[in-house]
């Protein structure tokens, strides 16, 4: 029988990640003289934000990487930023266009989004991508769950038989970001996939049926220790910043502590995920660069 209460380190796995594409960037520049380039935008002066975006301009220079950002102030008008990210798709030395969310409320983030040129949205977050991956096409894949399925098949080949063919898949959270491509990803794996959501009818014995259960509500400890399948394989999106004894913690969607003894493997929050979603930018970005040179993508880093 497969242990319990494995912790899925996604710290370690992301670095690991990060130092097998500075190897692939090395030799893309050895090899063809180019050197991906990854401009990020933000808008607005969301602390959170101003940090994921710091952390991404970063890592991007590590592994080799040319990195850019652009910062507006949240009075920018939509028409200025859709003015900038025309300029950016017609700029050839750029391979790869972000642009950080949430955006400010008066801004629609579909039109967005919708204005980056497919092949340069290394968030994979356009509707042509998100298209693609629905019909078994090469895709940019969101950065989130592809690190989570990333995540996932390495526990599954670590704790178990290595095969996520047949299980049953439970996905609660339905966004265009994270549940909606999960449940893709898990699909093209041959898994049996329910998303769940707020409207789910007895979501506690929907989540008892999950042989992998992915949890991306956006609510702090909402997955209670009960709702777990013994044996499962648990996978925390979530990023809830909560206040204990006055000092400021993060905390995952699931009840962690509850979770870990009836788990296979759980990623905990922080250090499970969310590593993985920058490492999985820069994986975009070096996918982007490829194609875009007409060059065959990296597979399987
Ligand atoms: N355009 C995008 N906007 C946003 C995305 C995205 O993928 N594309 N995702 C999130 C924010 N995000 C990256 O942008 C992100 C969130 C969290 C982490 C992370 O490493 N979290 C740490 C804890 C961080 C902390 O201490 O605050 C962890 O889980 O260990 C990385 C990236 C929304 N916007």
């Amino acid at each position: 029988m497969a242990t319990r209460g494995n912790i899925i380190d996604g710290f370690g796995y992301a670095k690991g990640l990060r130092e097998r594409l500075g190897e692939k960037v090395a030799a893309l520049k050895a090899e063809h003289g180019l050197t991906p380039c990854l401009v990020v935008v933000i808008v607005g002066e969301d602390p959170a934000s101003q940090i994921y975006v710091k952390n991404k301009g970063e890592t991007t220079k590590a592994i080799g990487m040319e990195s850019r950002t652009i910062t507006l102030p949240d009075t920018t008008s939509e028409a200025d930023l859709l003015a900038l990210i025309a300029e950016l798709n017609a700029d050839a030395a750029v391979n790869g266009i972000l642009v950080q969310l949430p955006l400010p409320g008066h801004m629609s983030s579909l039109k967005v989004i919708d204005a980056i040129d497919p092949l340069k949205d290394v968030d994979g977050f356009h509707v042509q991508n998100a298209g693609r991956l629905a019909v078994g096409l090469d895709a940019i894949v969101p950065c989130t769950p592809l690190g989570s399925l990333m995540l996932l098949k390495d526990a599954i080949k670590t704790h178990g038989d290595g095969s996520l063919s047949g299980l049953n898949a439970v996905i609660v959270g339905r966004s265009n970001i994270v549940g909606k491509p999960m449940a893709q990803l898990l699909l093209n794996e041959n898994c049996t996939v329910t998303i769940a959501h707020s409207r789910t009818k007895d979501l506690p014995a929907v989540c008892r049926g999950a042989d992998i259960l992915v949890a991306a509500v956006g609510r702090p400890k909402f997955i209670q220790g009960d709702w777990i399948k013994d044996g499962a394989y648990v996978i925390d999106v979530g990023i809830n910043r909560i206040e204990v004894d006055g000092k400021g913690k993060i905390v995952g969607d699931v009840d962690f502590d509850a979770a870990l003894p009836r788990a296979t493997a759980i990623t905990p929050v922080p250090k499970g995920v969310g590593p993985m979603t920058i490492a999985c930018l820069l994986n975009n970005t070096l996918h982007a660069a490829c194609l875009q040179h007409g060059l065959p993508a990296p597979k399987d880093i």
